[in-house]
C-alpha cells in the first residue's frame, strides 16, 4: 500500500527533526535521492554523465535547497551544472555547495527570462526545485513566466524536486503554470497532491526517497492499493464452497434504448468471480442478456424479493424505464450492499450509508452535488477531484468512486483511496458498466468474508471499491496494451488478473 500525505503533515512530522538540528541532515538525503535518481534516468536513457548537463530551478527555500545540493552532487558526478536562481535569494548553504563544485549560477530578473529559458530548456536534465509543500498558491513573479516559456518548449528529462512547483502537495489542484515532470522524487512519503488529478497529470512518475522521518508520520490522507494488497484481500473460495456462499449479486441494469450496459455489467460481474448473477429487467433486455451471458439467471420480477448478497444499480437506466427505476428503489432499500451507477445516482434517497457505492464520473458528480444545493460545474470539479470527491462522500453519507484517468474512492469518514493502473484506451462507451459489475461481484463476495479483517473496519467498502478500480484499471491495460480495447475485452481480462494477483 503506497501511503500519501498532505504538506502540512509531513511539514509536522518533520518539526522534532528541525528542533533537534538534524534539519540538514534530512536535506543532504533528499538530495542524494535527488541525484541517484538523475543519474539512474540518464543512464537508462542511454546518456553517459560526463559532458551530459543539468539546469537546476533553485527557489528561495528548502526546496531549492534540495535542488542545489543535488545539482552539487550531480556536478562533482561530472555533469556541467547551472543553477538559476528563480527568487534572487537562494538556500545559502546549498547555493555555496553548488558553487563549491563547480556549478555555473544565473540570476532571474524580469528581463532576462527568454535568455535563461533557452539555457534551461538546451540542458540535458530541467531540475524544478523553484517550490515545494511551503508554497502559497501560484508562483509569483518572474519564475512563472520562466516555466511557461520552459513547458513551451519540451526541454529534456524534467525531474520535480519533491513536488512540481505550483501544484498544491495536498489537494492535487494545479496553480498554472507548471512544468509537466517526466519524474518526480519525493521526500519521506508520496504527496497526497501527487496521487490526484490533475495533480498526477504533471508528476510523470513519482519515486519516493526516504529520509528518516517516516516513523513520524500519522494517517494517511490518502492510500493507494499495489498488487499485494489486492492478493491479500481478494476472494478465495474454499474446498466447499458453493454458489451460494461465493455470493449472489443481483443486477438492475439496462433498458430498452441502453441494453449492452446489463450485458456489460453482467460480463464484468461473472469475470470477477460472483457464485451466481441474478439479472432482473425488461424482457427484450433479459433475452440480450441470456444470449450473452448464459451463465445468467434472468427474471422480471420485483428486487425486494430476490435473494442476493449485493447489487448493481443502474447501469443503461434512463428515467423514462420506470420499472427499472422501482427495482433500483427497493434494491436500495434492502439495506445490503450497493453499487449505484449511472441511473441510478438520480433515483436513490438523500441519506445514504457507506456500503451504498456511488459510481459517477465527474459530470455525474457534478449533478449529484447539484441535487444537494451545491453549485457546482464540471471543470471546476475536474480542477479539483480530490475535494470533489470527498465532498460527494461527505454530503451523502455513501463511498463514492469517482471514475476518471485516476479513479478516486472517498469514504464518509475520510479515507480515500486513489488507484490509477488504467489506460486512457478505456475512456471507451461501456467501460464503466464493466466496472459497476467487478465491484457488484466483489461486494457480494467479500461483504461477510473474513479477509476483510485486514482491514479497519470504516475503511472496508472503500477498499473494496478501490480493489475494483485496480482490477478493472490492470485488466484494461492487459487487454489493451498500448492499443484500442473494447469494455468486453476489459471484462474477459479479468480473470487473468486475478489469476496473477
Ligand atoms: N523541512 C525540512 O527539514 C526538509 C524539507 N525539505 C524540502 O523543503 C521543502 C519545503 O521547504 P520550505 O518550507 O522552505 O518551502 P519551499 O517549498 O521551498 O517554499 C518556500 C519559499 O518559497 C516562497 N514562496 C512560497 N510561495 C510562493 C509563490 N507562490 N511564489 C513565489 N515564492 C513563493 C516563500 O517565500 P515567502 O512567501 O515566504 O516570501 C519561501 O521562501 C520541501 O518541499 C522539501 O523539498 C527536504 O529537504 C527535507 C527536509
Ligand atoms: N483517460 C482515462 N484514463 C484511464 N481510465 C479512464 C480514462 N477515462 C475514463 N477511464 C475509465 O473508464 C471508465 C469509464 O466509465 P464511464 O465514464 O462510466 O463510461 P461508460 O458509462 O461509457 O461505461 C472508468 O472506469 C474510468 O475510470
Ligand atoms: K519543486
Amino acid at each position: 500500500m503506497i501511503s500519501a500525505y498532505t504538506g502540512t503533515q509531513i511539514r509536522e512530522a518533520e518539526k522534532p527533526f528541525l528542533a533537534d538540528g538534524v534539519g540538514a541532515v534530512l536535506m543532504q538525503r533528499a538530495a542524494y535521492g535527488l541525484a541517484n535518481t538523475v543519474v539512474h534516468e540518464l543512464r537508462g536513457r542511454g546518456r553517459r554523465l560526463y559532458g551530459s548537463s543539468v539546469a537546476v530551478l533553485a527557489g528561495k527555500g528548502n526546496n531549492g535547497g534540495d535542488g542545489l545540493f543535488a545539482a552539487a552532487l550531480l556536478a562533482r558526478r561530472g555533469l556541467r551544472a547551472t543553477a538559476l536562481l528563480t527568487a534572487g535569494a537562494a538556500h545559502e548553504a546549498g547555493l555555496a555547495e553548488f558553487r563549491r563544485a563547480g556549478g555555473h549560477v544565473l540570476a532571474l530578473t524580469a528581463d532576462n527570462i527568454a535568455e535563461l529559458a533557452a539555457a534551461a530548456a538546451g540542458a540535458d536534465v530541467v531540475i524544478d526545485a523553484v517550490l515545494g509543500t511551503g508554497a502559497q498558491g501560484g508562483l509569483r513573479g518572474p519564475a512563472g513566466a520562466l516555466l511557461e516559456r520552459l513547458a513551451q518548449t519540451h526541454p529534456g528529462l524534467v525531474v520535480a524536486c519533491d513536488i512540481p512547483s505550483g501544484l498544491d502537495a495536498d489537494t492535487g489542484e494545479v496553480n498554472e503554470p507548471v512544468l509537466p515532470a517526466d519524474v518526480t522524487v519525493t521526500f519521506g512519503a508520496a504527496k497526497a497532491g501527487l496521487l490526484a488529478d490533475p495533480g498526477a497529470d504533471f508528476a510523470g512518475s513519482v519515486h519516493v526517497v526516504p529520509i528518516g522521518m517516516e516513523a513520524a508520520l500519522p494517517e494517511p490522507a490518502l492510500r493507494r492499493l499495489e498488487a499485494q494488497d489486492l492478493h491479500r484481500l481478494r476472494p478465495q473460495p474454499v474446498r466447499r464452497s458453493h454458489k451460494y456462499t461465493r455470493g449472489v449479486l443481483g443486477v438492475v441494469a439496462g433498458s430498452e434504448r441502453y441494453p449492452g450496459a446489463a450485458v456489460l455489467a453482467c460480463r464484468g460481474a461473472l469475470a470477477a468471480g460472483a457464485g451466481m448473477v441474478r439479472y432482473l429487467g425488461p424482457p427484450d433486455v433479459a433475452d440480450l442478456v441470456r444470449e450473452s451471458c448464459p451463465e445468467v439467471v434472468c427474471g422480471q420480477g420485483s428486487s425486494a424479493e430476490a435473494h442476493v448478497q449485493a447489487w448493481v444499480l443502474g447501469p443503461g437506466v434512463d428515467e423514462s424505464a420506470g420499472d427499472q427505476l422501482q427495482r433500483i428503489r427497493d434494491a436500495a432499500a434492502t439495506g445490503l450492499p450497493v453499487v449505484a451507477d449511472a441511473g441510478a445516482l438520480p433515483a436513490l434517497p438523500r441519506i445514504l450509508a457507506p456500503h451504498q457505492i456511488l459510481t459517477p464520473h465527474i459530470g455525474e458528480l457534478a449533478a449529484l452535488l447539484a441535487g444537494y444545493g451545491v453549485e457546482s460545474d464540471r471543470a471546476r470539479l475536474e480542477g479539483a477531484t480530490l475535494a470533489a470527491a470527498r465532498r460527494g462522500a461527505a454530503l451523502t453519507g455513501a463511498t463514492v468512486l469517482l471514475k476518471g484517468a485516476t479513479t478516486l474512492v472517498a469514504a464518509p469518514g475520510g479515507t480515500v483511496f486513489s488507484q490509477s493502473e488504467a489506460t486512457p484506451w478505456m475512456a471507451t462507451a461501456g467501460s464503466g458498466d464493466v466496472l459497476a459489475g467487478v465491484l457488484g461481484a466483489l461486494l457480494a463476495q467479500l461483504s461477510g468474508s473474513a479477509t476483510m479483517d485486514h482491514v479497519p473496519r470504516g475503511d472496508r467498502w472503500a477498499a473494496i471499491a478501490a480493489m475494483a478500480a485496480s482490477l478493472h484499471g490492470r485488466a484494461g491495460a492487459m487487454a489493451s496494451a498500448g492499443g484500442p480495447v473494447t469494455a468486453t475485452a476489459v471484462a474477459r481480462a479479468i480473470p487473468e488478473v486475478i489469476r496473477h494477483m
